[in-house]
């Protein structure tokens, strides 16, 4: 089938890929010229694991081209809408402009039957606002909401766990013919309304950030009764009700859509008059957040009260490691926080080394862990890289470093292994 993917971010560009590797025809279209040269040359714009693969395969089929020209739209079936709906700058709604813009810029490249399938992350509502415009061209739009994970982004747009599509049944069989191969493998295919297929995201989403948030809350009264956390969620994550997965504490959760997600839901609930629903979700950005300065504390404490002109080797600044994604990155909030201390933050970074420099080039970089390991007062853990975690032993650290301070803000680090070896290990909700 002929396809159009609007949008070629973190989202778009995988999804381009993935649907030519599974046979259809795709063109993906973006505004930014830059990242559209990139991915012509079958050269993925960021660190995603697969996906250059995935690309020049698809670009050497002559199956996946890449345009900045909405034009090139026309002709494909189905056009996927995967542009971003960034927070706003002055407040804490999704900014649909993006989502606006490509729906507006679309509807003369299209021809009567074709389906319009939204991808992007949406405040409920948006959707029936927009089949408006669709219909009013004799085209059809659905709602098809993503839920790849960054870092797993081309196994989870091949094999989902469910495929969710708020519409009509016509155009929900033409999204079972697109996705042929996750519907040969029974995939769960859930055809709705277009209200409940865009809450269906962002109820994902509220409950992952609910669960990181509800774990780091535990660690902050574990912080205070001398309780493990880590063996806390062990405990409790064995109750397969509950379960281990998402119940990991630390500096929290970060990235281009969880924080962003939560305050926009909140933002639509008191919209429709329902803001105390979901005002749970402001404890759990709360929550977030103050982790963030929990993991600063332990680093001052760690060095006696003050950070000020310590060497602090920062390690990880991607918003988690598989990704070098920094939007929103708890990881370099940490390490700017330390900055404003007076601290001289190192920050090293196996993948978002070069995204964190542009956006932040008040700190200083190390091209690799030891460079940054190297005559630190201070170690702090915020992104578990296995270079850091697996890879990384304290004896070879304390090789390096000039203090013995280690302030583990993911515990992703063996606590007793680190203190055999002289260290004092600092941990997010561990005694
Ligand atoms: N990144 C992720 O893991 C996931 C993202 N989402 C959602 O998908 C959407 C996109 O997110 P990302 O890919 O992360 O954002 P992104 O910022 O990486 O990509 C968005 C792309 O859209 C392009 N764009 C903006 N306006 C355009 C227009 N009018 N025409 C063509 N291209 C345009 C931008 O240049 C950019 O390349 C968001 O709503 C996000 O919440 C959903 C699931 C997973
Ligand atoms: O809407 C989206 O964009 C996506 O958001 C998340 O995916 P992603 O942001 O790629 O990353 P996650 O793996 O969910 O991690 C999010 C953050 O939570 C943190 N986290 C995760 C798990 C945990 O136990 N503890 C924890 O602090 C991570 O370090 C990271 O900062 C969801 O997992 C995806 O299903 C969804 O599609």
């Amino acid at each position: 089938m002929k396809l159009s993917v609007i949008g070629c971010g973190y989202l778009g560009a995988v999804h381009a890929a993935a649907m030519a590797s599974i046979g259809h025809e795709v063109v993906g279209i973006d505004v930014d010229e830059r990242k559209i040269e990139a991915l012509a040359a079958g050269k993925a714009p960021f660190f995603e694991p697969g996906l250059d693969e995935l690309l020049a395969e698809g670009v050497a089929s002559g199956r996946l081209r890449f345009s900045s020209d909405l034009a090139d739209a026309a002709g494909a079936a189905v056009h996927f809408i995967a542009v971003g709906t960034p927070q706003t700058k002055d407040g804490d709604a999704a900014d649909l402009r993006f989502v606006n813009a490509a729906v507006e810029g679309l509807l003369p490249h299209l021809a009567p039957g074709d389906i319009v399938a939204g991808k992007s992350t949406v405040p409920v509502g948006t959707a029936a606002r927009l089949a408006e415009a669709v219909e009013s061209v004799g085209a059809e739009l659905v709602w098809n909401p993503e839920f790849l994970r960054e870092g797993w982004a081309v196994e989870d747009t091949v094999s989902p766990d469910r495929i969710v599509v708020g519409g009509g049944a016509r155009a929900a069989d033409v999204l079972r013919e697109v996705y042929h191969t996750a519907v040969a493998t029974e995939t769960p295919f859930i055809v709705t309304n277009y209200a409940t297929a865009e809450l269906v995201k962002v109820a994902a989403n509220a409950f992952l950030a609910t669960k990181i948030s509800f774990i780091n809350a535990m660690a902050e009264i574990a912080e205070v009764t001398g309780a493990d956390v880590t063996q806390l969620a062990d405990a409790i994550g064995h109750d397969n009700r509950i379960g281990r997965r998402f119940l990991g504490a630390g500096i929290g959760f970060g990235g281009g859509c969880l924080p962003k997600d939560i305050r926009a839901f909140s933002a639509r609930a008191e919209e429709l008059g329902r803001g105390e629903s979901v005002s749970f979700l402001r404890e759990v950005d709360a929550i977030n957040l103050r982790r963030r300065e929990r993991a600063v504390q332990l680093v001052v404490d760690g060095l006696g009260g003050s950070v000020h002109r310590k060497r602090v080797a920062v390690l990880g600044a991607a918003f988690k490691p598989h990704s070098d994604d920094i939007r929103d990155s708890p990881a370099l909030d940490v390490a700017t926080r330390l900055h404003g201390l007076g601290a001289d933050v190192v920050v090293t970074d196996p993948a978002a080394l070069e995204n964190a420099r542009r956006v932040h080039p008040q700190l200083d970089y190390a091209a690799d862990r030891d460079e940054a390991l190297r005559g630190a007062d201070a170690v702090v853990v915020v992104t578990e890289w296995d270079e850091y975690r697996r890879q990384l032993s304290p004896e070879h650290a304390a090789g390096l470093a000039a203090g013995r301070v280690v302030v583990d803000g993911r515990n992703c680090l063996d606590a007793d292994t680190w203190r055999a070896a002289g260290w004092t290990y600092l941990g997010m909700g561990r005694p």
